[in-house]
């Protein structure tokens, strides 16, 4: 593949599935070659491809499940840090996206053309990247499951509901964390390890190069207990009972009673012991008009 190129994959069926001709057409007229994935898998070995043909700029049409493929196929080409990513969102949840200002198929080609650039941060969770978040406890269904103009109106306090009504039946996590500086231990409801998002105060956008990642634990508290802390607090401010906020560049996990199982970016696996790591600034990733890069 010749320098400057330009790849798009992207996953017909993601989302409603109902986007294929249509971003094929727009992609191809921005430039870019477009391959369409076939099943689970095939968007990380097309990633690794153009990574090991030193492609320059990818765009990734599908949802956060095919961004987080093409990730990982980029990383084990060796090449994430040589590439221009785009994202077009047509997943159904599309968090990545959203948090970074790309929104509407359209407007996310003309990103993907002419975008800003903006240099982030990669998390690492063992040898898996991801870019949004890592969260183990029971948000990791919740946090998507919320619908998005619930968040805006309530920020947190949404997610945390939906999340409250479903720990009823959630066991919770007995976890200890290590950074270079702190240790917590004990019984968490959730852990939540945010690189694009923060998960305190008003949530949102969290500054994606500052070289740290959001870490929250929330204690296991009775439901009623943590809703009306929420509450009273409107969002899960610092100085909330119960939750623990820290900022790291690096955090190992420990589950005390048995392995935790962690949705990174969405994609489910399970450790015993895991140490996530920043690679400060590693990805240059464009961004819509939206995108702050220093969130208050
Ligand atoms: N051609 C294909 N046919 C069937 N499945 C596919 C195909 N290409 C990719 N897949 C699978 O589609 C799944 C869904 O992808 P993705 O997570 O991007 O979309 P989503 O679940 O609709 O959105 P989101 O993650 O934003 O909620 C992945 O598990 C992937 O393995």
């Amino acid at each position: 593949m010749q320098v400057g190129s330009r790849r798009c994959i992207l996953n017909p069926v993601s989302g409603t599935g109902d986007h294929a001709e249509y971003v094929t057409r727009l992609c191809r007229g921005r430039g870019f070659a477009v391959d369409h994935t076939e099943g689970e898998g095939d968007a990380l070995a097309l990633a690794r491809e153009a990574g090991e043909a030193g492609v320059s700029e990818l765009a990734v049409c599908g949802g956060d499940g095919t961004i987080n493929e093409v990730l990982r196929g980029l990383d084990a080409a060796d090449h994430l840090a040589d590439v221009t990513l785009s994202v077009i969102p047509a997943g159904t949840a599309n968090i990545l996206a959203r948090t970074v200002g790309v929104e509407g198929i359209e407007e996310a080609a003309d990103i993907a053309d002419t975008g800003e650039v903006a240099t982030v941060d990669v998390g690492m969770a063992g040898d898996e990247p991801f870019l949004v978040s890592c969260i183990a406890g029971f948000p990791a269904e919740a946090s998507v499951a919320t619908s998005s103009e619930l968040k805006e109106r309530f920020g947190t306090l949404a997610f945390l509901l939906t999340g409250a009504q479903q720990a009823r039946s959630f066991d919770g996590l007995d976890v200890r964390l290590d950074t270079e500086t702190e240790t917590w231990e004990g019984e968490a409801l959730c852990l939540l390890v945010g690189n694009a998002r923060r998960f305190v105060e008003e949530g949102g956008q969290a500054d994606m190069a500052d070289g740290l990642f959001d870490v929250a634990v929330v204690e296991r508290m009775p439901a009623g207990d943590l809703v009306s802390e929420a509450v009273r607090h409107r969002v899960l401010g610092q100085d909330t009972e119960g939750v623990t906020h820290i900022q790291a560049g690096r955090v190992t996990v420990t589950g005390r009673d048995g392995p935790i199982t962690f949705s990174r970016d969405g994609e489910v696996s399970t450790h015993e012991t895991v140490t996530m790591a920043i690679r400060p600034r590693e990805l240059s990733l464009r961004v819509g008009p939206a995108y702050e890069p220093s969130p208050e």
